[in-house]
């Protein structure tokens, strides 16, 4: 019996107020793996992530959450659908009034009934998961921009999700903070078994946490597969932005290196 896959993108195409930003989208995310989705800014990474949360609707084109179409859910199956994956978006998204635990239980008190005292536990061990036990009573304004991701990760894992979506886990974060989340992403799909998808430009990051990569260019899927079989495509759009953004990447490592050492 071959496998079910958890997502499949069949010809996907998106408009903005009439104006075509995805084109023809095509493309499977196996379960319990990290999917890497790489492009420059503005190829449509946002926009992709949006319409497989259910954000945005499909069609034209379809979208199969383990063989059922997305676009034909009705409420309470998106609603289900929403209970099962967890979304850290590109700033974190925490409510700056409220601390850090309560941003947490945020999504438990929204979809479960639970009482608090469970709540509170269920948050403590989330925060203990990102490495953040000791800062549930901090308001985000408190926290450095690593640990505003991290406990946005929290949060997108409060109700405990089977499939995760990272938008840009590294954007404004240096080099060695960034590597930590990813570390940590590695570790939620070997504990927890977690399908995780996760949109990036930093090739770096891409090659180190992806077990599949999609690589997107204006809107179009330029090629996918493995991180190995991604380093050896030869067409010449793939291997031109993996070369730019290599160069882009060491530049922007050079500069951090150099700010830290003029300190
Ligand atoms: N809300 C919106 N209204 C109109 N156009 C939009 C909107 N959001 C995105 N776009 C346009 O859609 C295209 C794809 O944008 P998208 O944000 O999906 O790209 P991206 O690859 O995620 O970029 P980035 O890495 O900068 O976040 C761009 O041309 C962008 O200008």
């Amino acid at each position: 019996m071959t496998s079910l896959n958890m997502i499949d993108i069949k010809g996907l195409n998106s408009y903005y107020k009439g104006r075509q930003v995805l084109f023809d989208v095509r493309f499977s995310i196996p379960g319990r793996q990290v999917t890497v989705i790489m492009g420059r800014s503005g190829c449509g990474k946002t926009t992709l992530l949006r319409h497989l949360i259910g954000l945005k609707p499909t069609a034209p084109g379809q979208i199969f959450i383990e063989g059922n179409d997305l676009g034909k859910f009705s409420g309470e199956s998106m609603e289900a659908y929403r209970r099962r994956i967890g979304v850290l978006f590109q700033s974190g998204a925490l409510f700056n009034s409220l601390s850090v635990s309560q941003n947490i239980a945020v999504p438990l008190k929204v979809h479960t009934r639970l009482p608090d005292e469970t709540i509170g536990i269920m948050t403590l061990i989330k925060l203990n998961l990102v490495g953040l036990s000791d800062f549930g009573d901090y308001m985000p304004s408190q926290l450095s921009g690593g640990m505003r991701k991290r406990a946005g990760l929290a949060r997108a894992l409060a109700m405990d999700p089977e499939i995760l979506f990272v938008d840009e886990p590294s954007s404004g974060l240096d080099p060695i903070t960034a590597a930590g989340l990813d570390d940590l992403i590695l570790e939620l799909r070997d504990t927890l078994r977690m399908t995780i998808i996760v949109v990036t430009h930093e090739l770096e990051s891409a090659f180190k946490i992806a077990d599949q990569m999609v690589v997107m260019d204006h809107g179009r899927l330029l090629a996918s597969g493995t991180p190995e079989e991604i380093r050896n495509n030869r067409d010449e759009t793939v291997v031109r932005f993996l070369e730019r953004e290599a160069d882009e990447q060491q530049a922007g490592t050079e500069k951090y290196l150099n700010r830290l050492l003029s300190r």
